[in-house]
């Protein structure tokens, strides 16, 4: 399978640190248009999950495929794919919003007028069309992650991987965000990978991941999973250490 139709997938993706076993024959499916939301603890194993996906490390213990292109033996097709949004902001805060999305552009060998409707479609799809010339030292928090997001959809990916993306943001922006990205799967059909340990981000109609010390605990709809208990009870319960 090639194209928008595979959507992201991880069968029995194991990793070690030395003798430290961060992830634990993960398995997954998410498919396009689906939101997940992976949450876990610190130190779930949710970064190196990350880190797989995005080739910053490999693994010979498992198969990730995206967009239906096997990450080991395609890489370049696969990665060709994502968009990503690591923890850590990317932006090079002395350039304007336009001028960081022009350079990501030309990085994938875009340029020109093509390039220009893809940015001006990103920002327009992140509403940030009217902070283009603005520097992005200049922009509060949850502008700067938008532009990050609208970044990331330049090279038109089908697949979203956000590593945590609201930290440090208050509750309006962390909403604002949530929602657009919820959108992008939604209406864009985005494949979307979502790892937090905020449960108040999660909708019942998502796919929930709760990943506890390198191992999957729980896969499946949000809302069922948690039934009558509040989502935040229920990830507690799930991930609570024995006093
Ligand atoms: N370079 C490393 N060497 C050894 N152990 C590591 C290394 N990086 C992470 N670990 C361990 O692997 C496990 C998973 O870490 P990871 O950073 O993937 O978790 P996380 O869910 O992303 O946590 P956080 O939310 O704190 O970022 C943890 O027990 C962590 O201590």
């Amino acid at each position: 399978m090639t194209g928008r139709s595979a959507g992201l997938s991880a069968r029995n993706v194991s990793y070690s640190y030395g003798s430290k076993r961060a992830l634990d024959t993960v398995s997954f499916s998410i498919a396009p248009g689906e939101f997940a939301a992976l949450l876990g603890p610190n130190g779930a194993g949710k970064s190196t999950l990350f880190s797989l996906l995005t080739r910053l490390f490999t693994t010979r213990d498992g198969v990730i495929e995206i967009a239906g292109h096997n990450l080991s033996k395609n890489p370049r097709a696969a990665l060709a794919r994502i968009g990503v949004v690591f923890q850590q902001s990317t932006l090079d805060l002395d350039l304007t919003v336009m001028r960081n999305l022009t350079y990501f552009a030309a990085l994938h060998g875009l340029s020109g007028r093509g390039a220009r409707a893809r940015i001006d479609a990103a920002l327009e799809r992140l509403d940030m069309a009217d902070r283009a010339q603005e520097r992005a030292r200049d922009l509060n928090g949850g502008h700067r992650r938008r532009t990050e997001i609208a970044r990331c959809l330049i090279h038109s990916p089908s697949v979203l991987l956000l590593d945590e993306p609201t930290v440090g943001l208050d509750a309006a922006a962390r909403r604002a965000i949530t929602d657009h990205v919820h959108a992008l799967s939604r209406d864009d059909g985005l494949t979307v990978l979502w790892a937090t340990h905020l449960t108040d981000e999660i909708e019942d109609s998502d796919r929930l991941l709760i990943l506890h010390r390198g191992r999957l605990l729980q896969n499946g709809n949000a809302g069922s999973l948690r039934g009558p208990t509040s989502l935040q009870d229920y990830f507690l319960a799930q991930t609570m250490e024995p006093a």
